[in-house]
């Protein structure tokens, strides 16, 4: 099982090939060696600055689709973490770049960034707490398994803030939260043998499908 709680992990192995893709993406390689170009960085940190602010709204939604306090509750702080802790980051590096607040809230969306936002909030919108999970959860656990094997792995220390930023023990914290809020929800709604119900597959292919707009979201990355 992965740290990140047992469905997280059951949902990822049946997103094998995709996953790959989206955590070892060239992308990430190059946040890793140092080899990324700075343009490229730039701009998809702008392009995330606007991700995260539909992906906030997204979790906001989660508190409206939650059945229990404790799960108002665990939405609310991820809602939280997004806008207080993780937009931070990006608003900070690229201020030190000389790119103002007003300029980054004013980023033209690009395509990829909207169908990837779109999806996760039309899977709130037309379903259930347990719909909007799985279309979130690529999100929040691959950029913490990325953070992790990054600062093992890094080799420059050109990128060292982005992957301290989602190696931290504050966002380690959060994706073990999600990924017991994915599992009490699981179980709360479907009951403890979840894998064996009808839903169960569509809910693997819905997380697929966010991981696979997960890789689309690096390669516009790559493309200022
Ligand atoms: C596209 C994307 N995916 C995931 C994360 C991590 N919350 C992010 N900032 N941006």
């Amino acid at each position: 099982m992965s740290e990140y709680g047992k469905a997280f992990a059951l949902m990822r192995d049946a997103a094998q090939g995709p996953w790959r893709d989206y955590t070892r993406h060239a992308f990430v390689e190059g946040l890793r060696d140092g080899t990324l170009p700075r343009v490229a960085f730039l701009h998809y940190l702008r392009q995330d600055y606007v991700f995260l602010i539909h992906f906030s709204r997204a979790w906001a939604l989660a508190v409206v689709k939650s059945e229990t306090h404790a799960e108002m509750l665990a939405a609310s702080r991820t809602v939280n973490g997004l806008i207080s802790e993780e937009m931070q980051l990006h608003i900070g590096i690229c201020e030190a770049e000389g790119i103002s607040q007003d300029e980054l809230f004013a980023t033209p969306e690009r395509p990829e960034n909207l169908a990837y936002t779109r999806y996760v909030l039309e899977a709130g919108y037309s379903g259930d707490l347990l719909d909007l999970l799985a279309a979130l959860a690529p999100c929040v656990m691959g950029y913490g398994e990325i953070g992790t094997r990054l600062t093992a792995e890094a080799t420059s220390d050109t990128y060292r803030d982005w992957i301290d930023a989602y190696s931290s023990s504050e966002y380690q914290d959060a994706c073990q939260a999600v990924g017991e809020l994915l599992d009490s929800a699981l179980i709360r709604r479907l009951g403890a043998d979840f894998r064996t119900t009808p839903r169960w597959s569509r809910l693997c292919q819905t997380f697929r499908t966010a991981t696979e707009l997960e890789v689309n979201f690096w390669q516009m990355g790559l493309t200022p």
